[in-house]
């Protein structure tokens, strides 16, 4: 497995780390627009294979697409990340023409590769790459909601006093401060709803904490986060690889299902060694469809701003 990470910065930094300490690529790319940056992006990481125990041969790119060629997966982490007080969708305009070259630059070298778009606003980001490329939907996939359902666990956890193994749960819609719908009636603690153990204020205040969780972090950060960012990215990568069949909610081109149409956002899918093998369609109720329609408003004005 050949995996190419496109933005060589925080967020791709740590996805190939954790791609590399997993253990199941045989090799990664990192490429970069800036000169050096990716070559020593890449020779540090490896410098920690004997310390951290694998076998993953990790090489660094200047805009290079030919050491990308025959990628299997290819991730899109290049473009600006937000500063606090920013929505991501304020990054529309810089980061819409850095994917779209970059997403042609992939497929001109691996034109059966699978993407994962990362780059926010990332909804917005993964439907410019369906409307700019011929890549078939099943290998075009938006990374937020695996993410948000990770914060969503930690916020769980926290109030529950519980390890987070012992907590489930899931984050669909827009991945952005206010489209983001956390299941809080489907999370549950070791199949006991969640809603058992903490009163109905305090797992609002759970549902808004995920919401907020990329802000707040860049509120701290000074800049948006990595860590969680590239271990999502990761865990999607390998179940790619390893063609695990787990599900995750991603962005996903929408033909009908949970009633919407023309929109990527964020819905439960099977990930395998094809991409998205299906879309799991859940039964929501009155209250979530609601959200899920204003999410996807939310989504669809972000889209209307793309000059493609
Ligand atoms: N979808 C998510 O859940 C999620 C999570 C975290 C970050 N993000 C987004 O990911 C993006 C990257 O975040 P980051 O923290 O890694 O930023 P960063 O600034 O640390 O890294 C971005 C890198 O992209 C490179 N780059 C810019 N233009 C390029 C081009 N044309 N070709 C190749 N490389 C180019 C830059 O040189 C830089 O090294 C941001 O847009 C951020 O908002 C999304
Ligand atoms: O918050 C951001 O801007 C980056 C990313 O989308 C995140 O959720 O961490």
């Amino acid at each position: 497995m050949k995996v190419s990470v496109v933005g060589a910065g925080a967020v791709g930094a740590s996805c190939a780390e954790y791609i590399a300490i997993k253990n199941f690529a045989s090799e990664v790319v990192l490429l970069d627009i800036k000169e050096g940056y990716a070559e020593g992006k890449a020779m540090d990481l490896m410098q920690t294979a004997s310390l951290n125990g694998f076998d993953t041969k990790i090489t660094g790119s200047t805009n290079d697409y030919s050491k990308t060629a025959n990628s299997d997966v290819c991730v899109i982490t290049s473009g600006i990340p937000r500063k606090p007080g920013m929505t991501r969708e304020e990054l529309i305009d810089i980061n819409a023409g850095i994917v779209k070259t970059v997403a042609s630059n992939l497929l001109t070298y691996s034109p059966n590769t699978i993407l994962i778009v990362v780059s926010n606003p990332m909804d917005t980001m993964t439907y410019l790459v369906h409307k700019t490329t011929n890549l078939p939907k099943n290998k075009i996939i938006g990374m937020g909601g695996a993410l948000d359902s990770a914060r969503f666990k930690y916020r769980l956890a926290e109030a529950l006093d519980a390890p987070i193994s012992d907590v489930d749960g899931m984050v669909i819609g827009g991945h952005s401060d206010t489209g983001m719908v956390p299941l809080t009636r489907l999370a549950t603690r070791n199949s006991v709803p969640v809603s058992e153990f903490i009163s109905p204020e305090r797992l609002e205040q759970v549902k808004e904490d995920t919401k907020v969780g990329g802000a707040t972090l860049t509120k701290l950060l000074g800049t948006s986060a990595w860590y969680a960012p590239g271990a999502a990215v990761s865990a999607m990568v390998q179940a790619i690889a390893c063609d695990q069949k787990k599900v995750f909610p991603c962005s996903t081109f929408l033909s009908g299902e949970y009633g919407m149409n023309n929109i990527c956002l964020g819905v439960p899918v099977v990930i395998g060694k094809n991409g998205i093998e299906s879309i799991v369609e859940i039964t929501l109720n009155n209250a979530e469809k609601e959200t899920m329609v204003a999410s996807a408003e939310g989504v669809s004005a972000v889209n209307d701003l793309l000059n493609f």
